[in-house]
């Protein structure tokens, strides 16, 4: 957390450690005056009383507001702590090469567990400054205490029982958190559902919003009652812990004031010492708080550095071919197997097949049967669990992922919606030329969707989405055009991905797109052999493309032209005749 903070702003860092020390220091000061004046004014000094006195009320002074100053630079240096970090889980949740960790259930809590704790940081932060004020205030305590009565040191000690059960306690307590964060995971779920403009529509079509209701206050009943179980243990841990240090307090001030009694020691030692057991009690009870804090924060570093472990396990490795310019012969599959992390079922089973260079692909078959997997794996979001998947015969992890990926255009059906200005919510297809207008105009003319910005009232510079009070909000259809645009930003990729991009237009539009993307493709297809992978459901769609591959049951059940697949009469020829007759 320093680092991160020392990254950002070192002054006000330092600023605030240099507050802090004094601030530990000055309550210790203020009972040594404190003794020092008592014993002047039962001699009779007037002077060095009063000059005592005035060093009492510096360090009252100083131990008042110290810290209050300290505050400011150090809530400064915690935001700054706090954007470094955030920006560091940002990184890491998109820094991985795969979309795998995103499978991973565990991960979902971690990152949601996280994401709470770094709005708490701040805190942590004040935490972390009041201990270090604490401990030095706790040393100088410690040297005064010894100066009376060597056993007196043994009242920080009997500080160690209760810092031992808190931290257990904060251990039960994590452990509730983590046993509860799926069930909170589902609150937080319907919490969105429930107030999001998306599932409006829905949820008032459905009626569902009493079931929605119901299940919310269920999961957070269930929730609570484990986190509830975990404090009250902790509660009754931290109490035992207590109890030990408040029998050891009240019997250093009975040995303090027996020697008193006995003349042993000036009448001023007691003062010190009930000031400075007092102030023992205060900091170990503020020890114990902070301790808790902390705790909580180094939790969640914990977790962050599980985190950075299983994203950087999942580094690819290293490459050693550089991706070549222009596809010669074209991408092959070669006895493909693909499972998602966590699953045994095969999405992907053999699949062997040949995408030849500057052709166009469509990947036919029923919902789920792999098609969006397979461009998955083409992407490299996954690596294929058995077999490989060459370009131009050669391994594709030979080659460097960001390179790869750098030659890639890609319309997904679960497409962004960028809520910037309309010109860079298309741009950042290529991102060097996000504010590139003529070539964020011509990607727009290539995808088709070009009246979609001809419409919006400031032209490219419109904001999109309702983010902003003067921005426009699209409708579906409009919003899948401009991430067509987007898709159409990079003019030499060597894979064109079209992942049912056009779902949301009617089937004569996306007719019409298709035979624009097809041209295109067959022009960027005969400069840099790029090869245009289509998904589609409709058939008058996909049979303009040069090879249709079948995906059925994780297989390849057949591939080959409109033509030729028409004439075998299989699957294809019978989903065509099926979708046909629907349109007569
Ligand atoms: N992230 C995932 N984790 C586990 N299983 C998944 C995941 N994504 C998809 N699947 C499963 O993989 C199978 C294939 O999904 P995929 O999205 O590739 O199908 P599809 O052919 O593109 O379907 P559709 O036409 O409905 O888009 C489905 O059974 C789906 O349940």
């Amino acid at each position: 957390m320093l680092r991160a903070s020392w990254r950002r702003g070192r002054a006000k860092l330092v600023l605030s450690i240099v507050l802090t020390l004094l601030a530990g220091v000055a309550w210790p000061m203020l009972a040594l005056s404190l003794k020092i004046a008592t014993n002047e004014a039962v001699a009779h000094h007037v002077w060095r009383a009063t000059v005592a006195g005035a060093f009492v009320a510096l360090g009252a002074v100083g131990a008042l507001i110290l810290l209050h100053f300290a505050y400011v630079p150090y809530t400064e240096a915690a935001e700054l702590a706090v954007i470094d970090l955030e920006a560091e889980l940002m990184d890491l949740a998109n820094g991985s090469p795969g979309l795998e960790h995103h499978e991973r259930p565990e991960y979902a809590d971690k990152i949601a567990i996280i994401q709470r704790e770094l709005s708490q940081l701040p805190d942590g932060f004040v935490g972390l400054f009041n201990t270090l004020s604490l401990l030095v205030s706790m040393a100088v305590t410690a040297v005064l205490l010894a100066g009376v009565n060597p056993w007196l040191l043994l009242l920080p000690v009997a500080a160690l029982p209760p810092v031992l059960a808190a931290q257990r306690a904060q251990a039960v307590i994590e452990r509730s958190k983590d046993a509860s964060a799926e069930t909170i995971r589902r609150t937080w779920h319907l919490f969105r559902l429930a107030t999001t403009p998306a599932s409006a529509k829905e949820l008032r079509v459905g009626r569902l919003r009493d079931e929605i209701g119901r299940r919310y206050l269920h999961h957070w009943g269930r929730a609570g009652a484990v986190l509830w179980r975990g404090q009250r243990r902790a509660a009754l841990i931290n109490a035992a812990g207590q109890l030990v240090f408040a029998l050891s307090y009240v019997t250093a001030v009975l040995v303090v004031v027996r020697q008193a009694i006995a003349g042993t020691n000036p009448i001023g030692d007691i003062v010190l010492v009930i000031t400075l057991a007092a102030q023992v009690n205060q900091q170990i009870s503020t020890g114990l708080n902070l301790l808790q804090q902390l705790q909580r924060i180094a939790q969640g570093f914990t977790r962050l550095r599980w985190l950075r472990t299983i994203l950087r396990s999942q580094q690819p490795p290293a490459a050693d071919t550089p991706v070549p310019a222009v596809l010669r012969s074209g991408i092959e599959l070669h006895d493909v197997d693909f499972a998602y992390p966590g699953t045994d079922k095969k999405i992907l089973d053999g699949v062997s097949l040949t995408l030849p260079a500057g052709s166009t692909v469509a990947i036919v078959g029923e919902n789920g049967a792999g098609k969006s997997t397979m461009v998955k794996v083409l992407c490299r979001f996954y690596e294929a669990t058995a077999g490989t998947v060459t370009v131009d015969g050669v391994d594709l992890t030979r080659y460097r992922l960001e390179d790869w990926r750098s030659r890639i255009a890609a319309g997904f059906q679960d497409f962004v919606r960028f809520e910037l200005p309309a010109r860079q919510s298309v741009g950042v297809g290529d991102l060097p030329r996000r504010d590139d207008d003529p070539a964020v105009r011509a990607a727009l003319d290539r995808a088709r969707s070009a009246d979609v910005v001809e419409r919006l009232p400031e032209g490219l510079d419109t904001p999109l989405g309702k983010s902003y009070r003067e921005g426009a909000e699209l409708s579906g259809g409009q919003w899948q055009k401009v991430a067509l645009g987007r898709a159409m930003m990079r003019e030499d990729p060597l894979l064109l991905i079209l992942d049912e991009p056009t779902s949301a237009l009617d089937a004569e539009a996306e007719h019409r797109l298709f035979e624009q993307y097809a041209l295109n493709a067959r022009r960027v297809g005969r400069r840099t052999g790029a090869i245009t992978v289509l998904i589609s459901h409709r058939f008058s769609t996909v049979r303009m493309a040069d090879l249709i591959v079948v995906l059925d049951g994780a297989r390849v059940a057949e591939s080959g032209d409109h033509a030729t697949l028409m004439a075998a009469g299989g699957l294809y020829a019978e989903l065509y005749a099926v979708q046909a007759a629907a349109y007569q």
